[in-house]
């Protein structure tokens, strides 16, 4: 596959979808995606994440706007092909076992029967459900579920991939293997846009972060430009035994913000000598354990998130 990384794989013109004639889910999205990316869609609980990768999937008409996939216009009636997506909801067949339900996708794709069946145990053993292929899907726990709808979303191998909270119900390993796996689809030259609240895992694989807030992009950017953003604060994180009183540590010179009490997580200048803060903690409470780390991705979000609110 020759893939030329300049090309605008996806944009998006003044999208807005209104629920009811009242409520904007989103509006006004102006937007243009690459490929050869990974890119963590980010927002607080109904702030227009899956209104948005369902709008731009073809999965729900635009009240207004525009989706163009390399220059053609998506809609529910001429919808993406060949991209794997995966909704909030689970959109699964209930009536085929799990096996089957993967197969169908890998099919629906114009893969022939052969390469489909390999594609099929391929992907289910990647998100781990190869021992349970012949399960009927109603018989699996909710994140079997979702995993049945993620082997549905990447057997047949798309070069985009558009998953909506993908990780929800997933533990911490499958979580990983799947971030890890499309963070090599996008390094390969594909795209890839991941909705989730889970800001750490996000954190470690994606390129680019697209904040939305109520219906709107606050912000698009390389993930190092977006952090950097908080370039000016660290975190302290603290373990100790005792009580301590959140007043007498907004005192203490550096503190910026305290995130957190047990265990003691505080924002501080960055370059802050941090014995003055240790001394004054050791005359409070019995200090046991200091890490002292650069601020992430999550964050990153708060303050943003923050300042917008402020702003
Ligand atoms: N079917 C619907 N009917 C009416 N309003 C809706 C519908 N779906 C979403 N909304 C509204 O549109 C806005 C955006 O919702 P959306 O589900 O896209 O947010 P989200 O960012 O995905 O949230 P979450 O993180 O909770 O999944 C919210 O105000 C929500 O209440």
């Amino acid at each position: 596959m020759v893939v030329n990384l300049d090309e605008n794989v996806i944009e998006v013109s003044q999208l807005g979808v209104q629920y009811d004639n009242t409520v904007w889910g989103i509006k006004d999205i102006d937007v243009t995606f690459k490929k050869g990316e990974l890119i963590a869609l980010v927002g607080a609980n109904g702030a227009g994440k899956s209104t948005f990768l369902n709008a731009i999937c073809g999965l729900i008409m635009p009240t207004k706007g525009d989706v163009f996939f390399n220059k053609n216009l998506i809609n529910r009636n001429t919808p993406f092909h060949n991209i794997g997506w995966s909704k909030q909801t689970h959109a699964i067949d209930w009536y085929l076992n799990v096996f089957d339900n993967v197969i169908v996708s890998a099919r629906l794709a114009g893969k022939n029967r052969k390469a489909s069946k390999i594609d099929t145990l391929a992907a289910l053993d990647l998100v781990g459900l190869l021992e349970y292929k012949d399960r009927d899907v109603d018989a699996l726990s909710g994140g079997q579920q979702q995993r049945v709808q993620i082997a549905r979303a990447l057997v047949h191998h798309p070069d985009i991939m558009i998953l909506d909270e993908p990780t929800t119900g997933l533990d911490a390993e499958s979580s990983e293997k799947l971030l890890s796996h499309l963070k090599e689809k996008a390094n390969k030259g594909g795209l890839v846009i991941v909705s989730s609240h889970d800001l750490n895992l996000l954190d470690s694989y994606c390129d680019s972060v697209l904040l939305l807030k109520q219906g709107s992009i606050v912000a698009y950017e390389p993930k190092t430009k977006f952090i950097s953003r908080y370039r000016d604060k660290e975190i302290l994180t603290i373990e100790y035994e005792g009580e301590l009183d959140k007043r007498k540590l907004v005192e203490i010179e550096g503190v910026v913000t305290i995130n957190d009490l047990k265990p003691l997580v505080l924002e501080i200048k960055r370059n802050t000598p941090i014995g003055q803060i240790i001394n004054k903690l050791d005359s409070l409470v019995f200090v046991m354990d200091i890490n002292r780390t650069s601020p992430g991705l999550r964050e990153a979000y708060l303050e943003v998130a923050r300042a917008k609110e402020e702003g």
